[in-house]
């Protein structure tokens, strides 16, 4: 496993040791004591999820507040996502700074979000199967979100603005550059 440091603090690409032989692959793909040693933290993540979705889908930004924060390892079964983690710590030295990393079946390439940060990806591929560990439980009371195309944040998706597929829930999301007026 190949441990790899992005622009935001905590935030890992982690790249798993893949062994081929004539049958196909195997690969860890996670490990806590390997983890530990990779980047010295101690996660227990207690729910997976997984989620289809189309080209052009637009999922985020998102993130669980105060007790309740999660933190993710995601990665991509099926297709190539455009993968993205907004600092949303405000006692961090990149807050506000984005990191985008295209995770794909191919790359098998997983990202580490750690807790605070803003999470969101969008589909590149003509679909995409999502897969991702969290180390806190879902919480719908504590979920909350800004809008994906937040100037705030200046994220480019890599998605034509009339092929994008948001869900309402996420286009009712607020826009943090408002609040900070
Ligand atoms: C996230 C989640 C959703 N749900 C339900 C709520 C809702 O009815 C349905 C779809 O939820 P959403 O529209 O919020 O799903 P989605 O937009 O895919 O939400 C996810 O987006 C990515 C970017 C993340 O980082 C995740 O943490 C999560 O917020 O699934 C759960 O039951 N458990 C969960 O953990």
């Amino acid at each position: 496993m190949e441990v790899e440091k992005t622009n935001i603090k905590d935030c890992f690409v982690i790249a798993p040791t893949v062994f081929q032989d004539s049958r196909g692959y195997f690969m860890e793909t996670f490990n806590e004591n390997t983890f530990k040693k990779a980047t010295g933290l101690q996660i227990r993540f207690v729910q997976d999820n997984e989620s289809q979705s189309n080209y052009g889908v637009i999922r985020g930004l998102h993130a669980q507040k105060g007790t309740m924060a999660q933190a993710k390892l995601v990665r991509v079964l099926k297709g190539e996502v455009l993968d993205v983690v907004v600092d949303f710590r405000p006692d961090s030295q990149t807050y506000l700074q984005h990191y985008s990393i295209s995770l794909s079946a191919e790359n098998k390439k997983q990202l580490f979000v750690p807790r605070g940060c803003l999470h969101g990806f969008s589909v590149l591929s003509g679909d995409a199967i999502f897969f991702y560990k969290c180390d806190n439980f879902y919480d719908r009371q504590a979920e909350y979100g800004y809008r994906f195309d937040d100037p705030a944040f200046g994220i480019d998706w890599q998605i034509a603005p009339s092929k994008r597929i948001i869900s309402e829930k996420d286009m009712q999301l607020p826009f943090f550059e408002s609040e900070k007026k």
